[in-house]
């Protein structure tokens, strides 16, 4: 067995960034991992404008300004956001301005409107002198045409959607998404439309690994129930292989009579680059290397219990994934923090233990609370609000209530 450190280091160096790029509309970009650098095609703020409603002054005007003695300027225009302003403001002039419009020339400051009063129709006293170039967003001020804005490898979220739209991007080019083929092995697998015969249950593997893989940023290709056949299965492999950048397949990779994966991976050409790992729950994951020229393909055959196969995924699989999507290696590994567990954890010693439950911030301090009920590899109904996943190493029996356990984000 391998240890999952080891795995992992493996897992990682079986998978290349993808180079293909796709060009989207900008409102389809999101979560999308940006493909080059994107520089500024324009000054922000893009002229000098208002901070403020208010009115645009000479700082030398009115420095000396107070409430008993305000200095009275003539307004000679006024400067709505989107307007062009017509005048060169002179000494003993004010024009009236609102938030984002364009400060006129000869102007210098803004003077927000709290601090003044409007005296007839077209004059203004300045009450409170302002500080020199108070309230004018400079052009320029937060980045010049040509400063890089993002990087390549940048993930969209809402700011850099925000950023891409703001300086004219409306069509933008993202690592296309790895193809993800998920098959589930078992002569016991029904769909959830289907009522369970004896010994039947219900393939839950198959929509557990679709849903993570749309969260892990992949495009789940979901090929169905395979039984456990010989035929079969090497024909639905070697579809999957064909079709997809990675395969998840589950169950039939332990030592029964009917676990046949990792013998038909062998005959299909793979290079099985692990065998078994020491990991609990997830034991028996077996990966293999299928490489032509044109492509590689790297397969995942996990466990089937349903826990074995999810822990396999946030361990392993979502690192291969975000390696593949083209995001840094400072954003592809697994996110560690240190947490206080609130009972005692307990692991047999033997295999690195992955024991899972909630994660929270409590007055400041993360704590670790075990799902309740048994953590057994088949135990999917307390898995629900899992967001953690609190690791026991190897020779390690028991972490005690209070402790300080290192903890897996989910
Ligand atoms: N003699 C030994 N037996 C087992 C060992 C071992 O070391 N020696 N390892 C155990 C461990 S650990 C695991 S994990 C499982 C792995 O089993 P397989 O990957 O071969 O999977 P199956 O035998 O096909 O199924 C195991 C279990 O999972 C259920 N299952 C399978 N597919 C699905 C699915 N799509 N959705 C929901 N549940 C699924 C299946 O019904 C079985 O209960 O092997 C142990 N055995
Ligand atoms: O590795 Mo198995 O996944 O312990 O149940
Ligand atoms: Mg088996």
């Amino acid at each position: 067995m391998l240890p999952v450190s080891q795995a992992e280091q493996i897992i990682l160096d079986l998978v290349q960034p993808v180079s293909a790029i796709e060009s989207l509309d900008l409102a389809l970009a999101t979560g999308r991992i940006l493909a080059n650098e994107i520089v500024s095609r324009l000054d922000f703020p893009h002229w000098d404008n208002s901070a403020m409603d208010g009115y645009a002054v000479k700082f030398a005007d009115v420095r000396s300004s107070t409430p008993k003695h305000p200095i009275t300027l003539e307004v000679v225009e006024e400067i709505p956001a989107g307007y062009q302003p017509q005048r060169e403001i002179q000494s003993g002039e004010a024009a009236r301005i609102f938030t984002g419009a364009i400060v006129p020339a000869g102007a210098d400051t803004i003077v927000m409107q709290e601090h003044t009063q409007r005296v007839q129709k077209n004059f203004v006293k300045i009450q409170i002198a302002p500080t020199a170039r108070s309230f004018v967003r400079q052009r320029g001020e937060y980045a010049c045409i040509g400063d890089p804005l993002l990087a390549a490898g940048t993930v969209l979220n809402p700011p850099e959607i925000a950023i891409l739209a703001a300086t004219g991007c409306s069509q933008v080019e993202v690592y296309r998404r790895p193809r993800v083929a998920i098959l589930s092995t078992g002569d016991e697998l029904v769909t959830p439309h289907d009522t369970l015969k004896p010994g039947q249950i219900v393939d839950s593997n198959q929509y557990a690994l679709a849903a993570f893989v749309t969260q892990a940023g992949g495009i789940p290709i979901c090929m169905g129930i395979i039984p456990d056949d010989r035929a079969k299965l090497t024909a639905a492999m070697s579809e999957a292989i064909a079709s997809a950048d990675f395969v998840l397949s589950t169950g039939g990779v332990s030592v029964g009579d009917y676990d046949y994966v990792e013998a038909i991976l062998a005959e299909l050409g793979g290079d099985i680059q692990v065998r078994a790992v020491a990991i609990k729950p997830g034991k028996p994951l077996t990966v293999a290397k299928f490489k032509s020229e044109a492509r590689t393909v790297v397969y995942f055959g996990l466990p089937g219990n349903p826990v074995s196969a999810l822990v396999s995924c946030w361990r392993f699989v979502k690192l291969a994934i975000a390696k593949f999507s083209g995001l840094p290696e400072s954003k592809y590994q697994p996110t560690w923090l240190e947490a206080i567990t609130t009972q005692e954890l307990t692991a047999d010693g033997k295999r690195e233990t992955y024991l899972w439950g909630q994660l929270e911030l409590i007055n400041g301090r993360y704590e670790f609370s075990l799902a309740g009920g048994t953590q057994s590899s088949a135990n999917l109904i307390n898995l629900a609000g899992t967001n953690a996943l609190a690791v026991v190493p190897i020779d390690i029996y028991s972490i005690e209530a209070g402790a300080t356990v290192q903890i897996l984000v989910l």
